[in-house]
């Protein structure tokens, strides 16, 4: 079952239409990475989610629940961390939490929240003291309370520094396989890497790709990355073969197509290359986001 749903989404800044006709859906557990170049409209998405703007068409339901402008009850399964968390300067982080306890989380689990976030250390210090790490892991343990069903979190790892990262990705790692569903923004593709069950990519406000995790890391984005004594006769080589290679970083690469890995080893052999070392690796996600990108912007240019 989807936790939420979101069906042609439509919205406009004024005269700018900034949504078109955005779909996805998550589904419990699960954890969806929003991604997208500046200015795409990741974080309009989330705020039209959340309801802090309101969309021109389309629907949004949360847990089977339609929210719009006259039902905002499904948003009661939300916890939402959007930019940074707005504290007030002279309450504590403990302070925070039972300002936005709406009754229903207990002592014990505000202790295991403060817990899970790591707060602990200076849940009694004044807001004003904080660091931007400490304001970001006191925004989680806010989203935390009310025993949300969903989690909207964007770019929750700015700040953070390197272990504060780790331990947020275990942490809403450990979230997810507890039945909560998370959409989450973030630059930070190699941490999303790591969490994320399935993407969502934005450009120009449209959903120019959704799919699991994996279908970005394989399938035609295989490239073979050859070590060779000499790259730049490597390259030679390969492209008097006919082959459509690279030199990145020392190594020749060429993308995985059928036949290309057989085609450029007999290249090379024949060419007299030495070869020290081929491997057949997976994309990453950096480097399928900017494919993507870059031929959603190349049809963009064509229309
Ligand atoms: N309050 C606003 N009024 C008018 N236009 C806005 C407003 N907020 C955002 N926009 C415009 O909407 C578009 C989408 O912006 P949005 O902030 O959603 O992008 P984003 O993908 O979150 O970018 P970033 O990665 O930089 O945070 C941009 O063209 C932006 O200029």
């Amino acid at each position: 079952m989807a936790m939420l749903k979101v069906t042609n989404l439509n919205k406009k800044y004024g005269q700018k239409q900034v949504l078109h006709n955005v779909s996805f859906e998550i589904p419990a557990g699960k954890i969806l990475g929003l991604i997208g170049p500046n200015g795409a409209g990741k974080s309009t998405i989330m705020k039209t989610i959340v309801g802090l703007t309101n969309y021109s068409h389309g629907s949004i339901s949360i847990n089977n629940q339609p929210l719009n402008r006259h039902h905002r009850k499904a948003l009661k399964n939300v916890g939402t961390m959007i930019e940074t968390p707005a504290l007030y300067d002279n309450l504590s982080g403990l302070d925070h939490l039972h300002l936005y306890n709406e009754g229903v989380t207990t002592a014990a689990e505000i202790k295991q929240i403060m817990e899970d976030t790591q707060i602990e250390k200076f849940a009694k210090r004044k807001a004003k003291k904080y660091s931007l790490g400490m304001r970001q892991r006191l925004g989680i343990a806010i989203t935390l309370l009310n025993h949300p069903k969903l989690l909207i979190l964007d770019e929750p790892m700015n700040g953070l520094d390197p272990q504060s990262t780790h331990d947020l990705r275990d942490l809403l790692l450990k979230l997810a396989s507890r039945g909560i569903s998370i959409l989450i923004s973030s630059h930070l593709l190699d941490e999303l890497a790591r969490i994320a069950d399935s993407y969502v990519v934005i450009n120009h406000g449209r959903v120019v790709k959704q799919a699991p995790a994996a279908e970005f890391l394989n399938s035609d984005h295989q490239l073979i990355k050859i070590e060779t004594a000499d790259a730049q006769q490597a390259l030679t080589a390969l492209q008097a073969s006919g082959l459509d290679a690279h030199i990145n970083d020392k190594l020749v690469e060429l993308n995985n197509t059928a036949g290309a890995l057989n085609a450029a080893m007999v290249a090379l052999v024949s060419a007299n290359v030495t070869i020290l070392n081929v491997q057949v690796a997976s994309a990453d996600l950096e480097e399928s986001l900017l494919k993507l990108l870059t031929a959603d912007n190349q049809k963009e240019e064509i229309k």
